[in-house]
């Protein structure tokens, strides 16, 4: 019997084998910011340990620097404190940070990328679920916690239990206007947010295959909400290409030798899945939460659905909790919800296509009179590229302004927050009651949506537009 991709990384990493089931597996690479970190460096100091191989943990600020102007202090005081922190832990660590002001500082999941130190085969983690964008690499990448963070600094080891496998095939091709967004929102609509729970789900088929490497980041950074460890997708050209010529990736004889050694890591035809589902691309359209999690999900030109419609009693009491705390009606057209505030960004969608997407929408038009638009790079590299573009000034002469990067207003953790109660269209990937703020409503979209949104006040599709 055939060997998944997943198995086959973990195989290549296994240190040592517990009789009872847990694998003591090594981890090429850590990436770590300030939330999740100060306790695990405490520990290591009481203990008088030290880091055993520093250069392969990568430190950066994300979640609590103010993104208005990157080099002030965030004015929150459990905010700036974990900042402090972070600078002294990896000063006596010996660990690599990119503090606010450093040029390639940005979001953990979309710096790692961009600096070639996800590369295909690897193991890599982080203390943050979204670590699963790595795996569009073909890179076996999940979440860990505090404790997980210290084992990998003393020893850069984990006791883990393997995943299980499951496998999403999407076939056919996405419509035009169709992102992988909309993708993932569907895939996770259809397995629901505990559907992937235990597994590492890879995907295959045309239409990933289809995808640029920023569109499988965003399927891989989402498909935590389908309650799954980690998402992988095989590398292929797509991926060689965007690895080619970044830091961190070898050059010259030495790039051709990994592409040969990448190439090894793909799931056999004959590897067995523990789970499989199928989806055919061509019937997805732009599509909006309309809920309190990820899987509550329609088209943007659908309407609002009717908890007597669920079969389920848990999806009908769920459907009917969401849409009190929504403030919406069944049978409402979803382009009829009017909107006060749009967020582009987070290591969803904070990648420099995305910042593409938003402003071709966004050129030769304004953002509709009342609404507040919050427009955040997912790193100093993206916010760059996208003024050597000249997407800036699409940006400005919509009446959007161009932020410094991080975590912003996709969690409520830092200073970047909305009004309470106001209602957001927004391209993050959680949209859990608060999740953004006191009684924010949020809808998921993508950022093509999501500037539609910005320039008519409601929800809304680039189509509709056109119309
Ligand atoms: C703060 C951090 C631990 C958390 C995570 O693990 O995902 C955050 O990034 C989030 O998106 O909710
Ligand atoms: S951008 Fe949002 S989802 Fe991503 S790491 Fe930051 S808080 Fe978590």
């Amino acid at each position: 019997m055939g060997a998944t991709l997943a198995d086959k990384i973990w195989r290549h990493h296994i240190v040592a084998s517990a009789d009872d089931g847990p694998d003591l597996v090594y981890i090429d690479m850590q990436l770590i910011h300030e939330v999740n970190t100060p306790v695990a460096f405490s520990n290591l100091r009481d203990a008088g340990r030290t880091a055993r191989r520093p250069e392969l943990t990568l430190a950066t600020i994300d979640h609590q620097n103010p993104t208005d102007d990157d080099r002030r202090r965030p004015r929150g005081a459990a905010g700036a404190l974990q900042i402090e922190r972070m600078k002294e832990n990896c000063a006596d660590f010996g660990i690599e940070l990119y503090a606010p002001g450093d040029d390639r500082r940005g979001i953990a999941h979309v710096i790692a990328p961009e600096l070639g130190l996800a590369q295909p085969g690897m193991t890599l983690v982080c203390c943050d679920s979204h670590t699963s964008t790595n795996g569009a690499f073909g890179v076996l990448a999940f979440g860990i916690g505090t404790s997980q963070v210290e084992h990998v600094l003393a020893t850069q080891t984990l006791w883990m239990q393997k995943m299980r496998n499951m496998r999403v095939v999407v076939d056919g091709t996405l419509a035009p206007g169709v992102s992988a967004k909309d993708l993932i929102l569907e895939v996770i609509s259809r397995i629901g947010t505990a559907g992937g729970q235990g597994h590492v789900i890879e995907y295959q088929g045309e239409a990933i295959r289809a995808l640029s490497m920023e569109g499988r980041m965003t399927i891989c950074n989402m498909t935590i909400e389908a309650g799954a460890r980690a998402g992988l997708v095989a590398p292929d050209q797509t991926t060689i290409d965007y690895l080619r010529g970044r830091p961190n990736v070898p050059t010259g004889a030495a790039f051709d030798d990994e592409v040969a050694y990448w190439k090894t890591f793909y799931s056999d035809a004959d590897a067995v899945f523990d789970k499989e589902i199928r989806i055919d691309a061509s019937g997805i359209s732009p599509r909006v939460s309309w809920g309190t999690t990820p899987a509550q999900i329609v088209a943007v030109d659908g309407v609002v659905p009717d908890p007597e419609d669920f079969v389920d009693d848990a999806e009908r009491a769920a459907a009917e909790r969401a849409l009190a705390y929504m403030d919406l009606t069944p049978g409402t057209p979803m382009t009829d919800i009017e909107i006060d505030t749009v967020f582009i960004g987070s290591c969803t969608n904070g990648r420099i296509e995305d910042l593409r997407a938003a402003a071709a929408v966004f050129a030769g038009r304004r953002v509709a009179e009342g609404v507040d638009v919050v427009l955040v790079p997912g790193s100093e590299q993206v916010r760059q590229a996208a003024i050597d573009e000249g997407l800036d000034a699409v940006f400005e002469s919509a009446g959007v302004s161009l932020r410094h990067s991080g975590c912003s207003l996709c969690v409520g953790l830092n200073e970047d927050k909305y009004a309470p109660r106001r209602r957001t269209a927004s391209t993050n990937n959680r949209n859990f009651e608060g999740r953004q703020g006191p009684g924010i409503k949020t809808h998921l979209v993508s950022p093509a949506v999501a500037a539609a949104c910005a320039v008519t006040g409601r929800l809304a599709s680039p189509a509709l537009l056109e119309d």
